[in-house]
């Protein structure tokens, strides 16, 4: 094909790669933007971008004496959450996606898309926008370039992911990566004014596990347009994990250091707003006891030469749930916002230039609300929208552990899944062993939340909080983690291998009170845990596993009831039978797929229940 008519910027002399190169020459002329800007991603950029987009109406500057260097935006009310209905994994072979994923012929998708693409960046700029998913030290850095029209886009980008000259560097002429391209679906004519966040009603965000690449069009928000994180670390890094024997997670990672000082780490997939940057980021009530945070959304665990299982965060930035964050659940996210820098999403703005949200203490007599309406404590609805969101540098957090860096990571000693249940399940119960682990994964249940478009408090199984972002069929999904469970090359030691736990803090006693306390409190499960790993901590082994008696956990100072407590740990046989019939059908989704070993766990899960 012949170059492109003059697209400012596209002779580039940041870059000698030529797959770099024609790859955004070739996107260039098929989105036909104005210019091409490649990000540097130093202050000055940021101060660039950031004033464009203040003037454009996108950010509102905050007042420096609150939150220095710091903007509150408004997206378009249709563009608040993930669009898992719009989410593709787009394999040769559709048995390939499994019956968890939309499909469609990689071809038919990319010839669908790129008329979309067809000048969809008219008048606007395209940022090229180098990144790495981990430490560029890591023996094999992941990198990944994004093409995007939103300016928006880039400022996550440079929060979320190392990204900019470094990383351009890095790649030299050969290195490997992701071609990321999105657009937000809203050329601008010649004279046509622009709106504050413009997108697209038509959205897709599409991934092609073979050839490693992503497509994304129409929504400039969060898990849809800053594809490192769900598209590239989750859809296409669970593909790349399954083919080099690896995992890639919807993990927090935290550092645990007791009293005695043992040093422990723990890894915890709970669904989208869940609980994890809380737990990652938890103050323990317990005296002597202390937290680190690792990551709070994403894990990549592989194994070390020593045969066990180390995991790194692939982020550079924490992406949280904004409502019911405050110094009484979160304090160490209090303080890391508090630093500034940091990009703040659908919440509301007081008239002082703060930003404020449902959960930080009483609401002051006026804001502006995300919808950019006058807002008072008499208001029908929230200020904040149940997905607004903080995008703040993890560097910032006081409470970041020095490993943070560190291209090898960490080494895992327990594994916890954990949904959002109202009953049934109870606060914690440690599994028999790997494969009784991986069935408590596959079968994970949790209502829904507002992180994904949908309606909200409906349970679903959401295997390994893993459900909207297995870039691959299921069930071959969970025979993977079967196997990982036989240790590097399949002869590992099982003692070697973090062990796995089930909890939930969000059972609900018959007048719909949490039973538990949560946040905080939770280092009290957390101390359990580890005691269980050192053999000391006692429990009761029910049908569903090991969950502690009422004495074992540590309610030193807590405020709880002892009916309360009970019910919390309680495992009901006739609750849990209830349940069977909805893991059956669930597991007859994947078919011949669905690895023996979990049927024999279903199977050893109904006899005990029966004779419970
Ligand atoms: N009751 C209760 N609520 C909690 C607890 N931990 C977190 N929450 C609430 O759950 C919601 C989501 O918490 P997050 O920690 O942001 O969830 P997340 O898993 O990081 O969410 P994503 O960023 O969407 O992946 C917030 O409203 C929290 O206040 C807990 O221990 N108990
Ligand atoms: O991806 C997003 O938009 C936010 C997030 O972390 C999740 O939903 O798990
Ligand atoms: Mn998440």
């Amino acid at each position: 094909m012949s170059a492109p008519v003059a697209i400012q910027g596209l002779d580039t002399t940041a870059t000698t790669h030529p797959g770099l190169l024609s790859w955004v020459a070739e996107m260039a002329t098929l989105t036909t933007p104005d210019r091409v800007v490649w990000c540097d991603g130093s202050d000055a950029e940021w101060r660039r971008l950031t004033d464009q987009l203040v003037e454009a109406g996108t950010l509102v500057r905050l007042d420096e004496k609150h939150k220095p260097n710091s903007f509150w935006a408004r997206t378009d009310p249709s563009d608040v959450a993930r669009v898992e209905e719009r989410t593709f994994i787009c394999s040769e072979r559709e048995s390939d996606a499994g019956p968890t994923n939309n499909w469609m012929a990689p071809h038919e998708m990319k010839q669908t898309m790129t008329e979309l693409y067809r000048g969809c960046m008219r008048g606007r700029t395209m940022y090229v926008i180098p990144f790495c998913m981990g430490p560029l030290t890591a023996e094999k850095p992941m990198f990944g370039v994004e093409l995007t029209d939103s300016a928006y886009v880039v400022a996550s980008m440079r929060i979320m992911a190392r990204m900019g000259s470094e990383v351009l560097a890095a790649m030299g002429d050969t290195a490997e990566f992701v071609p990321a391209m999105h657009s937000i679906g809203a050329p601008l004519e010649p004279g046509e004014a622009d709106v504050a966040w413009p997108c697209s009603q038509t959205k897709y965000i599409s991934h092609f596990p073979e050839t490693r690449e992503i497509w994304s069009y129409g929504s400039g928000y969060g898990g849809n347009s800053l594809l490192g994180k769900k598209c590239f670390s989750l859809r296409i890094g669970s593909v790349m994990g399954r083919d080099e024997g690896w995992l890639a997670e919807h993990m927090l990672i935290l550092r645990l250091t007791s009293p005695a000082g043992k040093v422990y780490h723990i890894t915890g997939a709970f669904p989208s707003a869940c609980g994890k940057t809380n737990l990652a980021m938890l103050e323990p009530t317990i005296p002597g006891w202390k937290v680190e945070t690792l990551g709070d959304d994403i894990a990549w665990m592989r194994f070390g030469e020593d045969g066990r299982l180390y995991a790194v965060n692939p982020e550079y930035g924490l992406f949280g749930v904004a409502p019911g964050t405050d110094y009484t659940t979160n304090p160490n996210a209090m303080r890391t916002i508090a630093k500034g820098n940091s990009l703040f999403t659908n919440v509301a703005l007081t008239d002082d230039g703060d930003i404020w949200w449902e959960g930080m203490g009483e609401p002051p007599a006026h804001l502006t609300d995300w919808k950019g309406r006058d807002w008072t404590p008499d208001s029908d609805e929230p200020s904040s929208h149940p997905n607004s969101r903080f995008c703040t540098p993890i560097t910032q957090c006081p409470i970041l552990a020095d490993a943070y860096d560190d291209p090898r990571g960490v080494p895992i000693d327990a594994i916890l899944f954990g949904g959002r249940r109202a009953g049934t399940i109870p606060l914690v119960s440690q599994s028999r062993d790997w494969n009784h682990g991986v069935f408590q994964g596959a079968t994970l249940s949790s209502e829904t939340t507002a992180a994904a478009v949908g309606k909200v408090g409906v349970v679903r199984r959401d295997p390994m909080a893993m459900l909207p972002f297995i870039g691959y069929h299921a069930g071959d999904y969970f025979s993977h983690w079967i196997d990982m469970g036989k240790g590097p090359a399949g002869g590992g030691d099982a003692d070697r291998l973090p062990k796995i736990f089930y909890v939930n803090w969000f059972r609900r006693g018959e007048d719909g009170r949490f039973l538990w306390p949560g946040f905080g409190e939770n280092s009290r499960v957390l101390k359990w845990v580890v005691e269980r790993l050192e053999g000391t901590a006692e429990a009761r082994e029910t049908p569903v596993g090991f969950v502690p008696t009422p004495e074992a956990l540590d309610t030193d100072g807590l405020d709880i009831s002892r009916d309360d407590l009970v019910a919390a740990l309680a495992v009901d046989p006739e609750e849990w039978r209830a349940e069977l019939p909805s893991i059956n059908e669930w597991f007859e989704r994947f078919g011949d797929k669905l690895p023996g070993v979990l049927w024999a766990e279903l199977d050893a899960l109904k006899a005990r229940l029966a004779n419970d």
